[in-house]
Protein backbone atom coordinates (compact mmCIF):
# COMPACT_ATOMS: atom_id res chain seq x y z
CA UNK A 1 0.00 0.00 0.00
CA UNK A 2 1.46 3.78 -0.76
CA UNK A 3 1.45 4.91 2.53
CA UNK A 4 1.95 8.53 1.02
CA UNK A 5 -1.26 8.44 -0.42
CA UNK A 6 -2.77 7.16 2.38
CA UNK A 7 -1.05 9.70 4.37
CA UNK A 8 -2.16 12.34 2.25
CA UNK A 9 -5.68 10.87 2.45
CA UNK A 10 -5.79 11.81 5.95
CA UNK A 11 -3.82 14.77 5.72
CA UNK A 12 -5.72 18.46 6.29
CA UNK A 13 -4.57 19.41 3.19
CA UNK A 14 -6.39 17.57 1.42
CA UNK A 15 -9.39 16.91 3.55
CA UNK A 16 -9.54 20.62 4.42
CA UNK A 17 -9.09 22.85 1.97
CA UNK A 18 -8.37 26.30 1.96
CA UNK A 19 -12.08 28.14 0.97
CA UNK A 20 -14.35 27.90 4.12
CA UNK A 21 -17.25 27.20 2.07
CA UNK A 22 -15.83 24.14 0.45
CA UNK A 23 -14.19 23.00 3.53
CA UNK A 24 -17.83 23.03 5.77
CA UNK A 25 -19.20 20.81 2.99
CA UNK A 26 -16.50 18.49 3.05
CA UNK A 27 -16.54 17.96 6.88
CA UNK A 28 -20.16 17.45 6.50
CA UNK A 29 -20.21 14.78 3.76
CA UNK A 30 -17.27 13.39 5.65
CA UNK A 31 -19.13 13.18 9.40
CA UNK A 32 -21.57 11.81 7.32
CA UNK A 33 -19.84 9.28 5.50
CA UNK A 34 -18.14 8.11 9.11
CA UNK A 35 -21.91 8.02 10.58
CA UNK A 36 -23.63 5.69 7.48
CA UNK A 37 -19.88 3.58 7.36
CA UNK A 38 -20.28 3.49 11.66
CA UNK A 39 -23.83 2.22 11.70
CA UNK A 40 -23.75 -0.29 8.86
CA UNK A 41 -20.07 -1.51 11.00
CA UNK A 42 -22.76 -1.82 14.17
CA UNK A 43 -25.69 -3.57 12.34
CA UNK A 44 -24.07 -6.42 10.36
CA UNK A 45 -21.02 -8.40 11.59
CA UNK A 46 -20.74 -11.36 9.31
CA UNK A 47 -16.94 -11.44 10.72
CA UNK A 48 -18.85 -12.42 14.21
CA UNK A 49 -21.40 -14.87 13.65
CA UNK A 50 -22.54 -17.20 15.80
CA UNK A 51 -21.46 -20.53 15.62
CA UNK A 52 -18.01 -19.94 14.05
CA UNK A 53 -14.47 -19.61 15.23
CA UNK A 54 -12.98 -16.18 14.97
CA UNK A 55 -10.43 -15.21 12.89
CA UNK A 56 -7.97 -13.48 14.71
CA UNK A 57 -7.89 -9.09 13.70
CA UNK A 58 -4.20 -8.04 14.21
CA UNK A 59 -2.82 -5.03 15.83
CA UNK A 60 -3.16 -1.26 14.70
CA UNK A 61 -6.38 -1.52 13.45
CA UNK A 62 -8.39 1.51 13.05
CA UNK A 63 -11.70 3.02 12.68
CA UNK A 64 -12.44 3.21 8.55
CA UNK A 65 -9.20 3.34 7.81
CA UNK A 66 -8.16 -0.29 8.85
CA UNK A 67 -4.93 -1.77 8.71
CA UNK A 68 -4.21 0.31 5.74
CA UNK A 69 -2.27 2.79 8.22
CA UNK A 70 -0.27 0.65 10.20
CA UNK A 71 0.57 -1.22 6.61
CA UNK A 72 4.13 -0.41 6.27
CA UNK A 73 6.05 -0.09 2.84
CA UNK A 74 6.93 -3.45 2.62
CA UNK A 75 3.91 -5.83 3.43
CA UNK A 76 5.72 -8.91 3.06
CA UNK A 77 7.15 -7.98 6.54
CA UNK A 78 4.90 -6.39 8.01
CA UNK A 79 2.21 -9.65 7.22
CA UNK A 80 4.86 -11.99 8.75
CA UNK A 81 4.80 -10.10 11.69
CA UNK A 82 1.19 -9.95 12.15
CA UNK A 83 1.26 -13.53 11.45
CA UNK A 84 3.51 -14.08 14.53
CA UNK A 85 1.01 -12.16 16.95
CA UNK A 86 -2.46 -13.90 15.49
CA UNK A 87 -1.08 -17.19 13.91
CA UNK A 88 -1.84 -18.83 10.50
CA UNK A 89 -4.87 -16.95 9.28
CA UNK A 90 -5.52 -13.31 9.94
CA UNK A 91 -8.24 -10.72 8.95
CA UNK A 92 -7.18 -7.13 7.93
CA UNK A 93 -9.56 -4.05 6.92
CA UNK A 94 -8.08 -1.81 4.47
CA UNK A 95 -10.49 0.86 4.33
CA UNK A 96 -13.85 -0.74 3.54
CA UNK A 97 -12.12 -4.29 2.03
CA UNK A 98 -11.32 -7.38 3.81
CA UNK A 99 -8.85 -9.66 3.33
CA UNK A 100 -8.36 -12.81 4.99
CA UNK A 101 -4.67 -14.01 4.63
CA UNK A 102 -3.10 -17.63 5.49
CA UNK A 103 0.41 -18.96 6.22
CA UNK A 104 -0.63 -22.32 6.38
CA UNK A 105 -0.32 -24.74 3.55
CA UNK A 106 -3.06 -27.40 5.15
CA UNK A 107 -5.98 -24.16 5.62
CA UNK A 108 -4.63 -22.52 2.49
CA UNK A 109 -5.99 -25.61 0.67
CA UNK A 110 -9.29 -25.43 2.28
CA UNK A 111 -9.77 -22.17 1.63
CA UNK A 112 -8.76 -21.91 -1.67
CA UNK A 113 -8.74 -25.37 -3.19
CA UNK A 114 -11.27 -27.14 -1.79
CA UNK A 115 -13.57 -24.33 -1.90
CA UNK A 116 -12.24 -23.22 -5.19
CA UNK A 117 -15.47 -22.82 -6.89
CA UNK A 118 -16.41 -19.95 -4.35
CA UNK A 119 -12.76 -18.67 -3.85
CA UNK A 120 -11.54 -18.28 -7.52
CA UNK A 121 -12.41 -14.82 -8.20
CA UNK A 122 -10.64 -12.23 -8.77
CA UNK A 123 -10.90 -8.21 -7.46
CA UNK A 124 -12.89 -5.76 -9.22
CA UNK A 125 -10.25 -3.16 -9.80
CA UNK A 126 -10.80 -0.15 -11.75
CA UNK A 127 -8.19 -0.76 -13.81
CA UNK A 128 -7.70 -4.84 -14.43
CA UNK A 129 -11.23 -5.37 -14.52
CA UNK A 130 -13.04 -1.97 -16.58
CA UNK A 131 -10.11 -1.07 -18.54
CA UNK A 132 -7.77 -4.87 -18.98
CA UNK A 133 -10.35 -7.06 -19.17
CA UNK A 134 -13.23 -4.76 -20.73
CA UNK A 135 -15.39 -4.71 -17.86
CA UNK A 136 -14.30 -8.13 -16.61
CA UNK A 137 -14.90 -10.02 -20.28
CA UNK A 138 -11.77 -11.10 -21.70
CA UNK A 139 -8.13 -13.01 -20.67
CA UNK A 140 -6.50 -15.37 -18.13
CA UNK A 141 -5.09 -13.42 -15.25
CA UNK A 142 -7.58 -10.82 -13.97
CA UNK A 143 -10.78 -12.30 -15.57
CA UNK A 144 -13.49 -13.61 -13.33
CA UNK A 145 -14.07 -17.53 -13.58
CA UNK A 146 -16.92 -17.73 -16.44
CA UNK A 147 -17.27 -19.77 -19.59
CA UNK A 148 -14.79 -16.82 -21.18
CA UNK A 149 -12.33 -17.01 -18.65
CA UNK A 150 -12.23 -21.52 -18.38
CA UNK A 151 -12.04 -21.30 -22.29
CA UNK A 152 -9.01 -19.15 -22.20
CA UNK A 153 -7.40 -20.57 -19.39
CA UNK A 154 -7.96 -23.69 -20.86
CA UNK A 155 -6.13 -22.58 -24.37
CA UNK A 156 -2.98 -21.12 -21.99
CA UNK A 157 -3.02 -24.65 -20.04
CA UNK A 158 -2.79 -26.58 -23.45
CA UNK A 159 -0.50 -24.03 -24.91
CA UNK A 160 1.43 -24.00 -21.83
CA UNK A 161 1.70 -28.07 -21.37
CA UNK A 162 4.92 -30.52 -21.51
CA UNK A 163 3.36 -31.16 -25.06
CA UNK A 164 3.79 -27.79 -26.68
CA UNK A 165 6.70 -26.39 -24.75
CA UNK A 166 8.75 -29.37 -25.03
CA UNK A 167 8.94 -28.08 -28.68
CA UNK A 168 11.36 -25.92 -28.33
CA UNK A 169 13.37 -27.45 -26.01
CA UNK A 170 16.62 -26.47 -28.35
CA UNK A 171 15.76 -22.98 -28.65
CA UNK A 172 15.07 -22.44 -25.14
CA UNK A 173 18.99 -23.80 -24.49
CA UNK A 174 20.05 -21.87 -27.26
CA UNK A 175 18.25 -18.84 -25.81
CA UNK A 176 19.86 -19.64 -22.36
CA UNK A 177 23.91 -20.05 -23.91
CA UNK A 178 22.83 -16.52 -25.09
CA UNK A 179 21.64 -14.66 -21.66
CA UNK A 180 24.81 -16.47 -20.34
CA UNK A 181 27.03 -15.45 -22.54
CA UNK A 182 25.79 -11.75 -22.21
CA UNK A 183 26.39 -11.80 -18.26
CA UNK A 184 29.50 -13.16 -18.64
CA UNK A 185 30.60 -10.42 -20.96
CA UNK A 186 29.00 -7.66 -18.75
CA UNK A 187 30.26 -9.37 -15.45
CA UNK A 188 33.95 -9.46 -16.75
CA UNK A 189 33.82 -5.38 -18.65
CA UNK A 190 32.84 -4.15 -14.99
CA UNK A 191 34.53 -7.00 -13.03
CA UNK A 192 31.03 -7.33 -11.78
CA UNK A 193 27.21 -7.24 -12.52
CA UNK A 194 23.93 -7.14 -11.23
CA UNK A 195 22.19 -10.10 -13.48
CA UNK A 196 18.57 -9.19 -12.66
CA UNK A 197 17.79 -6.68 -15.69
CA UNK A 198 19.81 -8.80 -18.05
CA UNK A 199 18.23 -11.96 -17.44
CA UNK A 200 15.21 -10.29 -17.66
CA UNK A 201 15.72 -9.59 -21.13
CA UNK A 202 16.96 -12.89 -22.19
CA UNK A 203 13.70 -14.66 -20.44
CA UNK A 204 11.33 -12.17 -22.15
CA UNK A 205 13.43 -12.77 -25.16
CA UNK A 206 12.74 -16.24 -24.90
CA UNK A 207 8.86 -15.95 -24.38
CA UNK A 208 8.50 -14.06 -27.43
CA UNK A 209 10.56 -16.31 -28.88
CA UNK A 210 8.32 -19.43 -27.87
CA UNK A 211 5.17 -17.00 -28.21
CA UNK A 212 5.41 -15.54 -31.41
CA UNK A 213 8.26 -17.47 -33.19
CA UNK A 214 10.52 -14.17 -32.87
CA UNK A 215 13.88 -13.65 -30.56
CA UNK A 216 13.84 -9.97 -29.35
CA UNK A 217 16.35 -9.45 -31.83
CA UNK A 218 14.11 -10.04 -34.73
CA UNK A 219 11.38 -8.61 -33.25
CA UNK A 220 13.79 -5.21 -33.36
CA UNK A 221 14.55 -3.30 -30.30
CA UNK A 222 11.67 -0.85 -30.30
CA UNK A 223 9.55 -3.44 -30.42
CA UNK A 224 10.95 -5.37 -27.81
CA UNK A 225 10.89 -2.04 -25.30
CA UNK A 226 7.38 -1.68 -26.18
CA UNK A 227 6.08 -4.91 -25.48
CA UNK A 228 8.78 -4.84 -22.02
CA UNK A 229 7.52 -1.44 -21.01
CA UNK A 230 3.37 -2.19 -21.41
CA UNK A 231 3.90 -5.58 -19.74
CA UNK A 232 5.27 -3.59 -16.50
CA UNK A 233 2.96 -0.85 -16.61
CA UNK A 234 0.63 -3.02 -16.46
CA UNK A 235 1.90 -5.10 -13.59
CA UNK A 236 2.06 -1.31 -11.95
CA UNK A 237 -1.43 -0.32 -12.85
CA UNK A 238 -2.74 -3.03 -11.06
CA UNK A 239 -1.24 -2.23 -8.01
CA UNK A 240 -4.08 -1.17 -5.07
CA UNK A 241 -1.74 1.99 -5.39
CA UNK A 242 -4.61 2.49 -8.68
CA UNK A 243 -7.65 1.64 -6.92
CA UNK A 244 -7.70 3.88 -3.69
CA UNK A 245 -11.80 4.33 -4.67
CA UNK A 246 -12.69 0.32 -3.78
CA UNK A 247 -10.76 0.66 -0.74
CA UNK A 248 -11.93 3.93 0.35
CA UNK A 249 -14.86 4.65 -1.98
CA UNK A 250 -16.08 7.42 0.52
CA UNK A 251 -13.13 9.23 -0.88
CA UNK A 252 -13.12 8.19 -4.68
CA UNK A 253 -13.39 11.98 -5.17
CA UNK A 254 -9.66 12.16 -3.69
CA UNK A 255 -8.69 8.65 -5.41
CA UNK A 256 -9.77 10.26 -8.84
CA UNK A 257 -7.14 13.18 -8.86
CA UNK A 258 -4.62 10.64 -8.45
CA UNK A 259 -5.69 8.24 -10.89
CA UNK A 260 -4.25 7.54 -13.79
CA UNK A 261 -6.48 6.86 -16.65
CA UNK A 262 -5.09 8.26 -19.48
CA UNK A 263 -1.98 5.87 -18.54
CA UNK A 264 -4.34 2.77 -18.32
CA UNK A 265 -5.91 3.53 -22.05
CA UNK A 266 -2.69 4.22 -23.33
CA UNK A 267 -1.15 0.80 -22.22
CA UNK A 268 -4.39 -1.18 -23.50
CA UNK A 269 -3.73 0.77 -26.83
CA UNK A 270 -0.64 -0.44 -27.09
CA UNK A 271 -1.21 -4.25 -25.48
CA UNK A 272 -4.15 -4.03 -28.64
CA UNK A 273 -1.51 -2.81 -31.57
CA UNK A 274 1.58 -4.68 -30.68
CA UNK A 275 -0.25 -8.13 -30.29
CA UNK A 276 -2.55 -7.97 -33.19
CA UNK A 277 0.67 -7.72 -34.94
CA UNK A 278 2.68 -10.04 -33.67
CA UNK A 279 -0.05 -12.53 -33.70
CA UNK A 280 -0.63 -11.80 -37.17
CA UNK A 281 2.72 -12.22 -38.30
CA UNK A 282 3.21 -15.59 -36.23
CA UNK A 283 0.09 -17.11 -37.91
CA UNK A 284 1.44 -15.95 -41.76
CA UNK A 285 5.27 -16.94 -40.69
CA UNK A 286 6.95 -20.29 -41.20
CA UNK A 287 7.85 -20.39 -37.55
CA UNK A 288 6.81 -22.74 -35.43
CA UNK A 289 5.05 -20.97 -32.30
CA UNK A 290 2.37 -21.11 -29.75
CA UNK A 291 0.54 -18.00 -30.86
CA UNK A 292 -0.22 -19.81 -33.75
CA UNK A 293 -1.08 -23.07 -31.64
CA UNK A 294 -3.58 -20.96 -29.74
CA UNK A 295 -5.04 -19.42 -32.76
CA UNK A 296 -5.76 -23.17 -34.39
CA UNK A 297 -7.55 -23.60 -31.02
CA UNK A 298 -9.42 -20.15 -30.45
CA UNK A 299 -12.56 -21.68 -32.01
CA UNK A 300 -12.66 -24.87 -30.49
CA UNK A 301 -13.02 -22.66 -27.42
CA UNK A 302 -15.08 -20.20 -28.85
CA UNK A 303 -12.69 -17.08 -28.26
CA UNK A 304 -12.09 -14.42 -30.97
CA UNK A 305 -9.19 -12.26 -31.65
CA UNK A 306 -9.43 -9.32 -29.27
CA UNK A 307 -9.59 -12.30 -26.36
CA UNK A 308 -6.35 -13.41 -28.42
CA UNK A 309 -4.58 -10.83 -27.53
CA UNK A 310 -5.36 -10.61 -24.15
CA UNK A 311 -4.49 -13.89 -23.44
CA UNK A 312 -1.19 -13.29 -25.24
CA UNK A 313 -0.78 -10.01 -23.31
CA UNK A 314 -1.62 -11.97 -19.72
CA UNK A 315 0.63 -14.71 -20.95
CA UNK A 316 3.88 -12.59 -21.92
CA UNK A 317 3.51 -10.28 -18.25
CA UNK A 318 2.59 -13.06 -16.01
CA UNK A 319 5.83 -15.12 -17.23
CA UNK A 320 8.81 -12.85 -17.87
CA UNK A 321 9.35 -11.41 -14.46
CA UNK A 322 8.94 -14.08 -12.19
CA UNK A 323 11.44 -16.31 -14.23
CA UNK A 324 13.82 -13.48 -13.92
CA UNK A 325 13.78 -12.59 -10.39
CA UNK A 326 13.80 -16.23 -9.72
CA UNK A 327 17.15 -16.72 -11.16
CA UNK A 328 18.36 -13.36 -9.95
CA UNK A 329 17.86 -14.63 -6.34
CA UNK A 330 19.73 -17.64 -7.14
CA UNK A 331 22.60 -15.83 -8.58
CA UNK A 332 22.40 -13.20 -5.32
CA UNK A 333 22.57 -16.61 -3.09
CA UNK A 334 25.12 -18.71 -4.38
CA UNK A 335 27.88 -16.50 -3.64
CA UNK A 336 26.66 -16.99 -0.02
CA UNK A 337 27.19 -20.64 -0.38
CA UNK A 338 30.08 -22.21 -2.02
CA UNK A 339 29.96 -25.59 -0.60
CA UNK A 340 26.57 -25.65 -2.20
CA UNK A 341 27.80 -24.39 -5.41
CA UNK A 342 30.70 -27.10 -5.61
CA UNK A 343 27.78 -29.78 -5.22
CA UNK A 344 26.13 -28.16 -8.36
CA UNK A 345 28.83 -28.19 -10.60
CA UNK A 346 30.18 -31.44 -9.35
CA UNK A 347 27.04 -33.13 -10.10
CA UNK A 348 27.01 -31.66 -13.63
CA UNK A 349 30.75 -32.53 -13.88
CA UNK A 350 29.36 -36.02 -13.81
CA UNK A 351 26.76 -35.85 -15.96
CA UNK A 352 28.87 -34.40 -18.93
CA UNK A 353 31.40 -37.45 -18.29
CA UNK A 354 29.07 -39.89 -18.41
CA UNK A 355 27.02 -38.12 -21.44
CA UNK A 356 29.03 -35.80 -23.09
CA UNK A 357 27.46 -32.92 -23.04
CA UNK A 358 24.97 -30.61 -21.17
CA UNK A 359 21.91 -32.13 -18.87
CA UNK A 360 18.92 -31.07 -20.65
CA UNK A 361 15.11 -30.92 -18.93
CA UNK A 362 14.52 -34.65 -19.45
CA UNK A 363 17.29 -35.55 -17.69
CA UNK A 364 16.64 -34.30 -14.43
CA UNK A 365 16.57 -37.04 -12.97
CA UNK A 366 20.05 -37.64 -13.02
CA UNK A 367 21.01 -34.28 -11.22
CA UNK A 368 18.86 -34.39 -7.99
CA UNK A 369 20.98 -31.87 -6.24
CA UNK A 370 20.33 -29.09 -9.01
CA UNK A 371 16.71 -29.87 -8.91
CA UNK A 372 16.19 -29.23 -5.00
CA UNK A 373 18.45 -26.37 -5.06
CA UNK A 374 16.01 -24.69 -7.80
CA UNK A 375 13.03 -25.83 -5.16
CA UNK A 376 14.56 -24.37 -2.09
CA UNK A 377 15.69 -21.48 -4.25
CA UNK A 378 11.23 -20.63 -4.89
CA UNK A 379 11.07 -21.54 -1.25
CA UNK A 380 13.65 -19.50 -0.02
CA UNK A 381 13.00 -16.31 -1.90
CA UNK A 382 9.41 -16.07 -3.10
CA UNK A 383 8.71 -13.63 -6.12
CA UNK A 384 5.76 -12.36 -5.10
CA UNK A 385 4.58 -10.80 -2.06
CA UNK A 386 0.73 -12.59 -1.65
CA UNK A 387 0.37 -14.62 -5.01
CA UNK A 388 -2.25 -12.86 -7.04
CA UNK A 389 -5.22 -11.76 -4.36
CA UNK A 390 -8.31 -14.35 -5.17
CA UNK A 391 -11.82 -12.75 -4.41
CA UNK A 392 -14.26 -14.50 -2.59
CA UNK A 393 -17.39 -14.82 -5.05
CA UNK A 394 -19.69 -16.23 -2.48
CA UNK A 395 -20.31 -16.71 1.27
CA UNK A 396 -17.83 -19.78 2.51
CA UNK A 397 -17.58 -22.12 5.76
CA UNK A 398 -14.79 -23.98 6.21
CA UNK A 399 -13.02 -25.59 9.51
CA UNK A 400 -15.08 -23.75 11.45
CA UNK A 401 -14.24 -20.08 10.03
CA UNK A 402 -16.88 -17.79 7.81
CA UNK A 403 -15.58 -15.89 5.18
CA UNK A 404 -18.27 -13.83 3.66
CA UNK A 405 -18.73 -12.87 -0.28
CA UNK A 406 -16.38 -10.04 -0.96
CA UNK A 407 -13.40 -10.94 0.99
CA UNK A 408 -9.84 -10.67 -0.90
CA UNK A 409 -8.43 -14.03 0.37
CA UNK A 410 -4.50 -14.00 -0.40
CA UNK A 411 -2.04 -16.77 0.38
CA UNK A 412 1.15 -14.96 2.61
CA UNK A 413 3.75 -16.55 0.10
CA UNK A 414 6.75 -15.23 1.98
CA UNK A 415 5.14 -16.82 5.30
CA UNK A 416 4.19 -19.66 4.24
CA UNK A 417 7.71 -20.38 2.96
CA UNK A 418 9.60 -19.14 6.01
CA UNK A 419 6.29 -21.15 8.40
CA UNK A 420 8.04 -23.61 11.03
CA UNK A 421 5.23 -25.32 11.43
CA UNK A 422 6.42 -26.34 7.82
CA UNK A 423 9.99 -26.00 7.05
CA UNK A 424 12.76 -26.65 9.36
CA UNK A 425 15.16 -24.04 10.05
CA UNK A 426 12.97 -22.18 6.93
CA UNK A 427 15.50 -18.84 7.16
CA UNK A 428 18.26 -21.28 5.85
CA UNK A 429 18.86 -22.18 2.57
CA UNK A 430 19.12 -25.61 3.05
CA UNK A 431 18.71 -27.59 -0.35
CA UNK A 432 18.87 -31.10 1.55
CA UNK A 433 15.23 -30.74 2.35
CA UNK A 434 14.03 -31.09 -0.76
CA UNK A 435 16.83 -34.38 -2.10
CA UNK A 436 14.35 -36.75 -3.31
CA UNK A 437 11.51 -34.77 -4.44
CA UNK A 438 11.68 -35.02 -8.34
CA UNK A 439 8.05 -34.15 -9.06
CA UNK A 440 7.98 -31.44 -11.72
CA UNK A 441 6.70 -28.01 -10.64
CA UNK A 442 3.57 -28.40 -12.78
CA UNK A 443 2.59 -32.07 -11.19
CA UNK A 444 3.54 -30.62 -7.60
CA UNK A 445 1.52 -27.30 -7.90
CA UNK A 446 -1.48 -29.57 -9.10
CA UNK A 447 -0.91 -32.55 -6.37
CA UNK A 448 -2.89 -33.17 -3.66
CA UNK A 449 -2.05 -31.11 -0.70
CA UNK A 450 -0.40 -34.21 1.19
CA UNK A 451 2.18 -34.46 -1.59
CA UNK A 452 2.58 -30.11 -2.05
CA UNK A 453 6.10 -29.15 -0.37
CA UNK A 454 5.90 -25.51 -2.03
CA UNK A 455 3.41 -23.27 -2.72
CA UNK A 456 5.13 -20.55 -5.21
CA UNK A 457 2.87 -21.18 -8.26
CA UNK A 458 -0.57 -20.75 -6.41
CA UNK A 459 -3.48 -22.50 -5.60
CA UNK A 460 -6.81 -24.75 -6.57
CA UNK A 461 -8.30 -22.98 -10.22
CA UNK A 462 -6.05 -20.51 -10.64
CA UNK A 463 -2.92 -22.29 -10.04
CA UNK A 464 -0.23 -20.89 -12.40
CA UNK A 465 -0.69 -22.37 -16.27
CA UNK A 466 3.16 -21.27 -16.69
CA UNK A 467 4.91 -23.71 -14.38
CA UNK A 468 6.10 -25.82 -16.92
CA UNK A 469 7.64 -23.35 -18.94
CA UNK A 470 9.26 -21.76 -15.86
CA UNK A 471 10.98 -24.80 -14.57
CA UNK A 472 12.34 -25.14 -18.10
CA UNK A 473 13.67 -21.61 -18.20
CA UNK A 474 15.31 -21.95 -14.73
CA UNK A 475 16.84 -25.28 -15.48
CA UNK A 476 18.34 -24.20 -18.64
CA UNK A 477 20.01 -20.99 -17.02
CA UNK A 478 21.12 -22.64 -13.85
CA UNK A 479 22.73 -25.57 -15.35
CA UNK A 480 23.75 -24.12 -18.41
CA UNK A 481 25.77 -21.26 -15.89
CA UNK A 482 27.05 -23.79 -13.57
CA UNK A 483 28.98 -25.72 -16.51
CA UNK A 484 31.22 -23.09 -17.38
CA UNK A 485 31.38 -20.59 -14.79
CA UNK A 486 30.55 -19.96 -10.73
CA UNK A 487 29.14 -17.05 -9.01
CA UNK A 488 31.16 -15.48 -6.83
CA UNK A 489 31.36 -12.13 -5.04
CA UNK A 490 32.75 -8.95 -6.27
CA UNK A 491 36.15 -8.16 -5.27
CA UNK A 492 36.79 -4.93 -3.32
CA UNK A 493 39.88 -2.35 -4.27
CA UNK A 494 42.50 -5.23 -1.74
CA UNK A 495 40.62 -7.86 -3.36
CA UNK A 496 38.78 -9.25 -0.78
CA UNK A 497 35.63 -10.16 -1.30
CA UNK A 498 32.06 -8.16 -1.32
CA UNK A 499 29.55 -10.10 -0.40
CA UNK A 500 26.39 -8.63 -0.68
CA UNK A 501 23.45 -8.84 1.38
CA UNK A 502 20.51 -9.82 0.08
CA UNK A 503 17.44 -7.75 0.65
CA UNK A 504 13.90 -7.31 -1.13
CA UNK A 505 12.50 -4.45 -3.15
CA UNK A 506 9.35 -3.82 -3.15
CA UNK A 507 7.46 -3.14 -6.22
CA UNK A 508 4.05 -4.15 -5.44
CA UNK A 509 2.82 -8.05 -7.17
CA UNK A 510 6.75 -9.30 -6.95
CA UNK A 511 9.37 -9.45 -4.54
CA UNK A 512 12.73 -8.62 -6.95
CA UNK A 513 16.25 -8.65 -4.79
CA UNK A 514 17.54 -5.39 -4.31
CA UNK A 515 20.35 -4.39 -6.15
CA UNK A 516 23.87 -6.65 -5.85
CA UNK A 517 26.63 -7.62 -7.76
CA UNK A 518 28.52 -10.99 -9.06
CA UNK A 519 31.44 -12.50 -11.17
CA UNK A 520 30.62 -14.82 -13.52
CA UNK A 521 34.68 -16.59 -13.07
CA UNK A 522 35.44 -19.47 -15.72
CA UNK A 523 35.93 -22.78 -13.90
CA UNK A 524 39.40 -24.40 -14.68
CA UNK A 525 38.06 -27.86 -13.16
CA UNK A 526 35.67 -28.75 -15.85
CA UNK A 527 35.70 -32.35 -17.18
CA UNK A 528 35.84 -31.01 -20.70
CA UNK A 529 35.39 -27.45 -22.22
CA UNK A 530 31.66 -26.34 -23.54
CA UNK A 531 31.97 -23.51 -25.36
CA UNK A 532 29.47 -21.41 -25.74
C1 LIG B 1 8.92 -18.93 -11.35
C2 LIG B 1 8.00 -18.56 -12.18
C3 LIG B 1 6.54 -18.34 -11.85
C4 LIG B 1 5.93 -18.24 -10.64
C5 LIG B 1 6.54 -18.37 -9.25
C6 LIG B 1 4.52 -17.99 -10.89
C7 LIG B 1 3.55 -17.85 -9.91
C8 LIG B 1 2.22 -17.61 -10.15
C9 LIG B 1 1.23 -17.40 -9.13
C10 LIG B 1 1.48 -17.42 -7.63
C11 LIG B 1 0.05 -17.18 -9.74
C12 LIG B 1 -1.30 -16.90 -9.06
C13 LIG B 1 -2.00 -18.20 -8.78
C14 LIG B 1 -3.28 -17.99 -7.97
O1 LIG B 1 -4.03 -17.05 -8.26
O2 LIG B 1 -3.53 -18.78 -7.03
C15 LIG B 1 0.27 -17.25 -11.16
C16 LIG B 1 -0.71 -17.06 -12.11
C17 LIG B 1 -0.46 -17.06 -13.45
N1 LIG B 1 0.73 -17.31 -14.08
FE1 LIG B 1 2.49 -17.76 -13.19
N2 LIG B 1 4.31 -17.95 -12.23
C18 LIG B 1 5.52 -18.15 -12.87
C19 LIG B 1 5.74 -18.20 -14.23
C20 LIG B 1 4.77 -18.07 -15.20
C21 LIG B 1 4.99 -18.20 -16.62
C22 LIG B 1 6.34 -18.53 -17.27
C23 LIG B 1 3.80 -17.95 -17.25
C24 LIG B 1 3.46 -17.92 -18.71
C25 LIG B 1 4.30 -18.06 -19.71
C26 LIG B 1 2.81 -17.68 -16.20
C27 LIG B 1 1.49 -17.38 -16.43
C28 LIG B 1 0.55 -17.19 -15.44
C29 LIG B 1 -0.86 -16.86 -15.70
C30 LIG B 1 -1.48 -16.63 -17.06
C31 LIG B 1 -1.49 -16.79 -14.45
C32 LIG B 1 -2.95 -16.48 -14.17
C33 LIG B 1 -3.75 -17.76 -13.96
C34 LIG B 1 -5.22 -17.49 -13.63
O3 LIG B 1 -5.53 -16.42 -13.14
O4 LIG B 1 -6.05 -18.38 -13.83
N3 LIG B 1 3.44 -17.77 -14.98
N4 LIG B 1 1.61 -17.51 -11.38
Amino acid sequence: MNSELIQSLYSEENILPVAGVIAAGVAAKLVHTLLVWAKKEKNEDPWNKKGFKKISVPSGKYPYFGHSLTMTDNPTYKVEEWHQECGPIIHLTLGVQHWVIVSDPYIAHELLSRNGVKASGRQRHYFTHEVYTDGGKRGVLFNNPGKKWKNSRGIALSILSPKYVDRFTSVIEEMADDTVKVLKAASDKEGGVFPTPLLKLGTFSAITRSLFGKTSEELGEETFKTIIFTAEELIRLAGPENDMASFFPHFSWIANCFAEKSSMINVVNNRDKIYKKLIKDAIEGDVDCLAKSAYALKDEYGLSDIDLIVIMSDLFTAGGDPIALSLSWLFAVLPHHPEIQKRMCEEIDAFIIKHGRIPSFSDREEIPYIIAVMMENLRFRSITNFGIPHYATDDIEFLGYFVPKGTVIMNSMHSMHMNPEVYENPYQFMPERFLGSLRSWTTLSRGSIEERDMYAFGWGRRTCPGSHFAEVEIFNLTVRTLARYTVEPTLNPDGTPHLYDWDVVYTGLNLPAKEYKVRFVTRTDTPVDIPL
